[in-house]
């Protein structure tokens, strides 16, 4: 008899705890590791996570913790699924309870202010492990939808196609269909950069603008994303998959997306403060925009939606001028 995959997931928020599910769901043996005693006691007596996925029974099999030595004894794979911008703090503290084996796989979608390094990048730099040993999952996954277990497809990435088809294995369910790649950087980039033009789709639609101007700020989007991945190494076809044009549609179609909605309060009108006191959850693009700018002011990247994110969100820019500005760029190809 084989015995079950174990999986640590180190983060209760809403992906966290909607990635248990698919884990317990498919089979694994999982511990979730939570900062807070009392979600963790919630999650272990009443099988709930009132704070981040009310209404929502989780499986009884899924046991949580605080102590991360507990957590990762004897984990196959180990799931992070904190704030981007945490995670290195984070994983200073749960890296010396690593096992040799355990594969580190980054569910986050954010690059690192500063150093601009991705979350696999944060990883390696960490840990020291090597790249057969981190992976990605990405793809247009709104937690509660999976939570609810409907129906979504993702795709998991490492450079080890072996470990990619292991954690495929690992996370699949009649309602979530993982695909493996090769392309870590492209999947990584993918999810982080749609949460900007989520923003920006999310501003248009507060101000008003239409489907038009959504349909033109994907397609554009993706464009940029596409640019600054090629000019970063990966292959430009994960942009037109689930971790890039899967996740963008997502993301800008749906009220669940918190970068969506964080961008809809500041196109009617919201200033930066009220719309941040007003967002409970992470919406990893009002940080990463910045980021994702620096990536592309290195790499000598043009992606004027995401600088317009950034004048909007972080230099107080109006969204009208914005918009204007955006516009009135000189002409161009669609191909350049
Ligand atoms: N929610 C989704 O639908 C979804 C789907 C796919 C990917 N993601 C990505 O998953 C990552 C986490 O997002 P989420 O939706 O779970 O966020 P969330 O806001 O629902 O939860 C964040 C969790 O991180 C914890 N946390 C906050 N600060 C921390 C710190 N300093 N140290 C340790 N833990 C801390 C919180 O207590 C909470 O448990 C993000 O990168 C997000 O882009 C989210
Ligand atoms: O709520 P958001 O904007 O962080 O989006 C959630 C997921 O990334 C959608 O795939």
């Amino acid at each position: 008899m084989t015995h079950p995959v174990k999986a640590a997931v180190f983060g209760t928020g809403s992906w966290g705890t909607a990635f248990a599910v698919i884990l317990a769901d498919a089979g694994c043996e999982v511990t979730l590791w939570g900062r807070r005693a009392e979600v963790a006691e919630a999650v272990n007596t009443t099988h709930t996570n009132p704070d981040y996925l009310p209404g929502i029974e989780l499986p009884g099999t899924i046991r949580a913790t605080t102590d991360p030595a507990e957590a990762l004894r004897g984990a196959e794979f180990a799931f992070l699924v904190v704030p981007s911008q945490t995670l290195r703090a984070n994983l200073a503290d749960w890296a010396p309870h690593l096992e040799p084996d355990t594969v580190l796989v980054s569910l986050m979608k954010g690059v690192e202010l500063g150093t601009a390094e991705l979350m696999s990048e944060v990883i390696a730099d960490v840990t020291k492990v090597s790249a057969d040993r981190i992976a990605v999952v990405s793809g247009p996954n709104l937690a509660k939808e999976i939570a609810e277990r409907r129906p979504a497809a993702a795709v998991v990435a490492c450079a080890d196609e072996s470990v990619a088809q292991r954690l495929q294995a690992a996370c699949h369910t009649p309602y979530f269909r993982p695909y493996t790649n090769t392309d870590v950087v492209g999947c990584e980039l993918g999810g982080a950069v749609k949460n900007v033009i989520g923003l920006a789709v999310g501003i248009a639609d507060g101000m008003g603008l239409g489907d038009n101007t959504k349909g033109s700020l994907i397609t554009r989007g993706l464009a940029e994303t596409t640019r600054l991945g090629v000019a970063m190494g990966a292959d430009p076809l994960t942009f037109s998959g689930l971790a890039g044009l899967g996740d963008l549609v997502a993301t800008c179609s749906s009220p669940l997306s918190r970068n969506h909605t964080f961008g809809t309060n500041l196109g009617r009108g919201m200033t930066l403060q009220e719309t941040i006191a007003v967002t409970k959850q992470t919406a990893e693009g009002v940080k990463s925009c910045q980021s994702v700018l620096d990536l592309a002011r290195r790499h000598g990247v043009d992606m004027p939606i995401t600088e317009t994110v950034v004048s909007i969100v972080h230099e107080g820019k109006s969204p009208v001028v914005a918009v204007k500005e955006l516009m009135s760029r000189s002409a161009k190809a669609e191909r350049r």
